[in-house]
């Protein structure tokens, strides 16, 4: 995709800083793989509630009417109290992964995400990765298979999700690489362990349940599986037995006698799960990692200069010092700038699999640009080691028709503030506004618009720019800035509380 698409790059970013400089904070919650929020040696692991998690939610699904699918519905308190979701780990996964939920990551995202997360960082394949999922409104219609249930009712059931014989027995063997089943919500199916490592009491799936690889299907095939459902001691509610047995093994074989088929698998079956969503939502392409790509990129007007924010971040490379990397902008009257980056940090993804190295505008802490106002910036390019980074020729527009003003302030009493917005002369928006994102009654994102009134009488900040400003009260929200121009709506990327500003003269 062409930089910028604010949607897009938050999902990129999600999808693949995931260690490291700028990383997703959810990953912090999945390295190392034992992590657990809610304690140590409880026997449990977020990686293993988020994989779960995921799966319940999209298991809803119906092929026939479109309904159910991956749409976050799994965070209502109506679909965690049915029997069939059992347990806390889906309580627990939506506590974490509300932290990546924003305008552009909806609740259905970030749980995909989440599930992706855990299963690259802890040893599984590389997973396609799409975004777009949409947040339902209501509870889904039940339909999680249980493990009393019989070997056709799954059958059945996997056919109403959109898989296979064949893939239920290949879906059951990926998400049982991890976790196990706990005394608690399951006392008919564990007996209390009396395991001071494993305070919750939780009956492992394989040898190493903290982990993705074949185990599962390794033990399972030489008959030295642990798994409470396959040798558990109520033959009823061993439905792995009965899944993983139900063509004559011939599927589990193959995942024992080869880590490669089993990982491959995993990761078509995994994909498909996330990408289970209701009829209607359209899903992004799979999404790749943008080779150059500028990030928090943020314009701020102040006085006379124009405060161009940021870091550039190049993927697939380590800290070599040989690279040389320039950043060269374009400004409205024709001039060109140029800067040589310094690098700042590293960061990883999938496992380590990847590495992207982050440069910034100069070697203070803060990576800021001072730039002339009235010349303004257009757009940037780079010249990596020689090779010129610019998009098939676009550039990496930036926006500067409007922006923050640092003349925005705040006052002590009523405690309040104002906003200014520095308007670029001869933009001439049809609209500008102040946009807050809050969430409806069923938590899912919205975004207000509050329209600013252009002034009166045209308030010069410099050659270039005018103020339009507006009044706000509470400081706990943050704002953006978003503006209509040529009848296409533009949106700022940063967002600020009014508390950050200094107060108003008097
Ligand atoms: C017939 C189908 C399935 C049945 C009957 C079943 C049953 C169960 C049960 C009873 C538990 C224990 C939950 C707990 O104690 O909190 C469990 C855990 C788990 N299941 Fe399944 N499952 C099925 C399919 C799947 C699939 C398709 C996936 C993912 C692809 C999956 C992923 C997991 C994971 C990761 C855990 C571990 C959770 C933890 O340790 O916190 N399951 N499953």
């Amino acid at each position: 995709y062409v930089w910028p698409s604010p949607q897009l790059d938050a999902l990129e970013s999600a999808r693949f800083d995931q260690s490291g400089f700028n990383a997703n904070p959810m990953s912090g919650f999945v390295q190392p793989c034992n992590f657990f929020l809610f304690g140590p040696n409880t026997g449990r692991s977020d990686a293993a509630d988020w994989i779960r998690t995921a799966y319940h939610d999209m298991a809803t699904y119906n092929i026939t009417d479109g309904t159910g699918g991956l749409d976050a519905s799994i965070r209502f308190a109506e679909e965690q109290n049915r029997t069939e979701n059992a347990g806390d780990g889906f309580t627990n996964t939506m506590i974490i992964v509300n932290i990546l939920v924003s305008r552009y990551i909806s609740n259905a995202d970030a749980i995909a995400l989440a599930a992706l997360l855990a299963i690259e960082n802890c040893g599984g394949p590389e997973i396609a990765f799409r975004g777009g999922r949409l947040d339902a409104a209501e509870p889904n219609a039940p339909g999680v298979p249980e493990p009393e249930q019989d070997l056709d009712s799954h059958i059945a059931a996997f056919a109403r999700q959109g898989f296979t014989q064949t893939e239920m027995i290949g879906l059951v063997a990926c998400g049982h690489t991890f976790g196990g089943v706990q005394h608690d919500p399951f006392p008919d199916i564990v007996n209390v362990l009396n395991d001071t490592t494993d305070t919750e009491d939780v009956a492992h799936f394989d040898s190493t349940f903290l982990t993705f690889d074949n185990n599962i299907a390794k033990e399972y095939i030489s008959g030295t599986t642990q798994n409470p459902l396959v040798v558990g001691f109520n033959d009823t509610t061993n439905s792995d037995k009965r899944i993983f047995g139900s063509d004559g093994n011939t599927t589990m074989l193959s995942f024992a006698n080869s880590p490669d088929v089993f990982a491959s698998t995993c990761a078509d079956l995994f994909a498909r799960m996330l990408d289970t969503v209701p009829s209607g939502v359209q899903l992004t392409d799979v999404i790749s990692p943008l080779p150059v790509k500028p990030s928090n990129i943020e314009v701020i007007m102040d006085g006379d200069t124009l405060q161009l924010w940021g870091q550039l971040r190049l993927w697939n490379m380590t800290d070599d010092p040989a690279h040389n990397v320039i950043m060269l902008w374009q400004d409205h009257i024709g001039g060109t700038g140029n800067a040589t980056l310094t690098f700042s940090s590293l960061s990883s993804s999938t496992g380590g699999k990847y590495s992207a190295a982050w440069y910034v505008w100069n070697t203070t802490e803060f990576s800021v640009l001072y730039l002339d106002a009235a010349a303004g910036v257009k757009s940037l390019s780079f010249i990596v080691d020689g090779e010129l980074q610019d998009q098939s020729g676009l550039g990496f527009a930036i926006q500067d028709g409007f922006m923050f003003s640092s003349t925005s302030c705040q006052v002590e009493t009523p405690f309040s503030g104002r906003i200014d917005v520095a308007v670029r002369n001869g933009v001439n928006p049809t609209r500008v506004y102040l946009e807050q994102t809050t969430t409806d009654s069923v938590g899912r994102i919205v975004v207000t618009e509050i329209d600013i009134s252009p002034p009166s009488q045209p308030v010069i900040l410099n050659s270039a720019y005018s103020i339009w400003s507006i009044n706000v009260t509470d400081p706990t929200r943050p704002y953006g800035i978003g503006a209509e121009i040529e009848g296409v709506k533009y949106s700022s990327a940063e967002v600020h509380s009014f508390i950050v500003f200094p107060l108003c003269p008097t």
